[in-house]
Parts: C-alpha cells; sequence; structure tokens
C-alpha cells in the first residue's frame, strides 16, 4: 500500500463527516480507502482526520491566510479536504514538511474536484510549519465553529468552553467499569481506581485484555457511570433503562442486582446491548419500543432516563460533532426529553426513584427539562446527591443537588464527559 493512498484514505474519511455528516465511527467502518488499508498505514490515516477534525476550525484559519486568488471558502470542498490532510499533518502530527507535501499533493488526484488543484496544495502547504497554528496565538475555542463557540460561551461561560476545548485536543484515556471487585480488576490491568466503578487506562486493544472474553468490565467514561451510581439507595427491585442502548448502563443495573428490563427505539442498537450482556454474563429483558409510549402494569423501583441529547459533553470522542450538527438538529431534543421524563414518572412506583440524565452541558436539556418537570408535577421533588455517592465528584454537586461533570474536573489524568444527572422522587404523604 503506497503512502499515498493513506492520505487518500484520510481525504476521504473528511469527505463523509463534513460533507456527508457521517460521525468519524461511522466514516471509519465504512469507507473502502480506509479499509483496504492495513497495520500502521490505518493508523495513520485515522490519526490525520482525526487531527484534522479535532483542530480544524484553527486549520482553516490558518490555511485561508496562505490561499491567495481566491477566497478559501470559495475552494472546491475536496481540494480544503486535501488542504485540511496536508495541514494536520505538518502542524498537528508534525509529520516531515517534504513528505506531507509530497504525498498530499500526489492524493489529490485521486478527488475529482482536486485533481487539477495540485499546484495551489503544494503552494499553500509549502508555507506551513510545525509551529503554524501556535503562532497565530488563536484561543482553543477557535478549534468549533464560530456558531457553536458562542453557543457554548453563553450556556457555560468562556473559561469552562475553554476547557472543554482543550479537552478535546487529546484522544480522551480509557475507562472501564468492573463487573464486581473493581480494585483487584485495577490491579490485574495496571490502571487506576476512579469514581463509584470505574478503572482508568491510558489506552489499549479492548478485545486483548485480560476479563474481556470473561466479561469482567466494560468500556465506559467514568461520567456516565454516576447516573446508575445515584439509584444505588433504590430499592434493589425492578429497574427499567429507558433508553438503553449500547447499554453502558443497562450492565450496571443488573451488575447492582436489579432485575432490569431495557428499552430502546432502535432494534439495530438494542442487538448491542443483547450483545454487552451475553459477554458479560449478565441478563435484562430487552424491549424494541418507543420509551415515550410503552407501558407496563406493575412500576419500577428504579426508573433511569438517558435522554437521547446534543451529546455536547462528549467532544473529545466526537470532536466532529459541531461540524456535523445543525442549529436545527440541536433545538429538536428539549421536546422528546421532557416527554420522556413526563413518562417515566408515570412508571415509577411511589417510593422509586427516577433519574434522568444527557452527556450535555446545555442548559436547556439538563437543568430546565427538570426545572419543568416538577414545576408541572408538584407531586415530584429531587432527592439531592450526597458527596460520598460521587466518589471524585464533590465539586460536580450543583446548587440544586444535582451532578455536572464538567471542567476542571477533580477526576486526573485526563478529565470525563461533561454529564448532567438528576435524582427525582415522589413527596410521600
Ligand atoms: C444517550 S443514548 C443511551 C446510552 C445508553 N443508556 C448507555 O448507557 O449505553 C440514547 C438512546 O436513546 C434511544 N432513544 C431515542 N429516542 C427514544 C425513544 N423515544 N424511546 C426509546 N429509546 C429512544 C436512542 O436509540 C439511543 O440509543
Amino acid at each position: 500500500m503506497s503512502t499515498q493512498n493513506t492520505r487518500s484514505a484520510a481525504v476521504s474519511l473528511l469527505i463523509r463527516v463534513l460533507d456527508h455528516r457521517q460521525t468519524l465511527d461511522e466514516a471509519l467502518s465504512q469507507d473502502e480507502r480506509f479499509n483496504a488499508l492495513e497495520g500502521s498505514d490505518r493508523g495513520f490515516a485515522r490519526a490525520i482526520a482525526s487531527a484534522a477534525i479535532r483542530q480544524l476550525g484553527q486549520i482553516h484559519t490558518v490555511l485561508a491566510r496562505h490561499v491567495k486568488g481566491r477566497p478559501y471558502p470559495q475552494l472546491d470542498s475536496e481540494v480544503r479536504h486535501v488542504l485540511c490532510v496536508g495541514a494536520a499533518q505538518i502542524c498537528c502530527l508534525k509529520t516531515p514538511l517534504h513528505a506531507a507535501v509530497s504525498e498530499t499533493v500526489d492524493c489529490a488526484r485521486d478527488f475529482d474536484g482536486a485533481r487539477r488543484a495540485g499546484g495551489l496544495i503544494n503552494a499553500v502547504l509549502r508555507k506551513l510549519g510545525p509551529d503554524s497554528l501556535d503562532d497565530l496565538q488563536m484561543p482553543t475555542i477557535s478549534v468549533w465553529p464560530r456558531k457553536f463557540q458562542q453557543l457554548l460561551i453563553d450556556e457555560i461561560g468562556a473559561e469552562t468552553a475553554g476547557r472543554l476545548a482543550t479537552a478535546q485536543l487529546e484522544a480522551p484515556p480509557l475507562d472501564l467499569t468492573a463487573k464486581a471487585e473493581r480494585n483487584t480488576w485495577a490491579e490485574e490491568l495496571g490502571g487506576e481506581p476512579l469514581g463509584p466503578h470505574s478503572i482508568r487506562l491510558s489506552g489499549g486493544n479492548v478485545e486483548e485484555m485480560q476479563g474481556y472474553d470473561e466479561g469482567a468490565w466494560w468500556v465506559q467514561d467514568v461520567a456516565a457511570t454516576l447516573p446508575v451510581a445515584l439509584l444505588a439507595t433504590a430499592e434493589k427491585g425492578r429497574a427499567l433503562d429507558m433508553c438503553a442502548a449500547p447499554g453502558g448502563k443497562t450492565l450496571q443495573l443488573a451488575a447492582l442486582g436489579f432485575d432490569v428490563t431495557a428499552i430502546d427505539r432502535s432494534a439495530k442498537r438494542l442487538r448491542l446491548v443483547e450483545q454487552n450482556l451475553q459477554r458479560t454474563r449478565m441478563k435484562a429483558e430487552c424491549i424494541a419500543a418507543d420509551a415515550t409510549k410503552w407501558t407496563n402494569e406493575t412500576p419500577f423501583d428504579a426508573v433511569l432516563v438517558d435522554a437521547p441529547c446534543s451529546s455536547l459533553g462528549t467532544l473529545r470522542r466526537h470532536p466532529e460533532s459541531p461540524w456535523i450538527k445543525s442549529p436545527d438538529d440541536l433545538a429538536r431534543f428539549p421536546d422528546i426529553q421532557f416527554r420522556l421524563l413526563q413518562h417515566a414518572a408515570s412508571l415509577t412506583a411511589d417510593n422509586g426513584q427516577l433519574v434522568y440524565c444527557v452527556c450535555t452541558p446545555l442548559g436547556r436539556e439538563s437543568l430546565d427539562i427538570v426545572s419543568k418537570f416538577l414545576a408541572e408535577n408538584p407531586d415530584w421533588q429531587r432527592k439531592p446527591v450526597a458527596a460520598d455517592e460521587v466518589p471524585g465528584f464533590k465539586k460536580s454537586i450543583t446548587e440544586h443537588g444535582d451532578v455536572l461533570t464538567l471542567p476542571p474536573w477533580e477526576t486526573h489524568n485526563g478529565g470525563c464527559d461533561a454529564f448532567f444527572m438528576a435524582r427525582l422522587v415522589k413527596k410521600s404523604g
């Protein structure tokens, strides 16, 4: 496989993500050019695409300064993707200039829109160096599109937004949730115990790690484990996971000893829950249904609504999100989130507990939903979270007694996703 095809694969991945709005994971699994690569070529193509997306806003700025004759945004999109692949190598991965430029210029021939732009691509990339992004001294949030920068500044403030952007520059660490005996597994795997049930590792091939085949643990960001930890004090009877796939929280509920019913609207995604249950040798009843309509005669002791959301708390894992989600995409979530929470309440036993959570820092999808629910349901109240329920996350407990895991994080060495969660109960008497 020639090195040129490595660059072509990276361009192909950018086309899928930026022009066809696929997630990077979808692009990686579906792209033929990428999937024809093996070994280190495959790793390099992935690293180029990932680096380009992580710093895309800044890469666009630096390229726009060096394109002459025509405004950068007016170039054919394939020319821009080839330029971004070149810039990511030179400025982010520090690939030697000669190799990066010549291989990238050659790969332009593989794309109809860029075929005749070799001269321009060569001229622009030759002006870049390993310090080109740093030299412009751009604020870190300039890795995102402009509208998105403003959205996050308005919601969480400039300083916190800056920290989220900084966290996005690096791939996140690997967190595992242990089914049982967390400290023993942490030692076995050479990881750090973290939060209530997690083990933090710097990375690794999970399928080759000890305990994978026997299902002793599963991959899950430490912040994503906290919503179920809030249900640890509920009666260990029946639990309902209303938006279950791919199943991280279903597994946690089963490991805690609940008799679990797991619902997801997507039958395809629900199969992932079933596969995860099979590998970890645990059980749950899995039902493909719209959870806003599904009903059951017997209410549940614990109900979890891990609602579909803008997922802007997982930018470290999905740095493409701001580039592929439109404002309309983001606007559609509060309606479904509120309907799910409202219906969840009707499925919760009188002395049961209900946890609402989302992996986004946007108030309109988190605190606003809970506030509206409590205003319209005066027979419900919060059961505020206590520090010992969320070890390592004391500072993430909000003034209302909810949890919002924003930076600066107490969890060391790599932070965590930004998650919001609130625990609700019916008022007694
Ligand atoms: C944030 S993900 C859940 C992640 C999961 N709880 C976990 O920990 O692995 C949201 C899920 O909600 C599902 N979903 C969206 N709308 C739904 C609905 N009306 N009823 C049931 N599931 C729904 C989506 O298919 C998606 O799998």
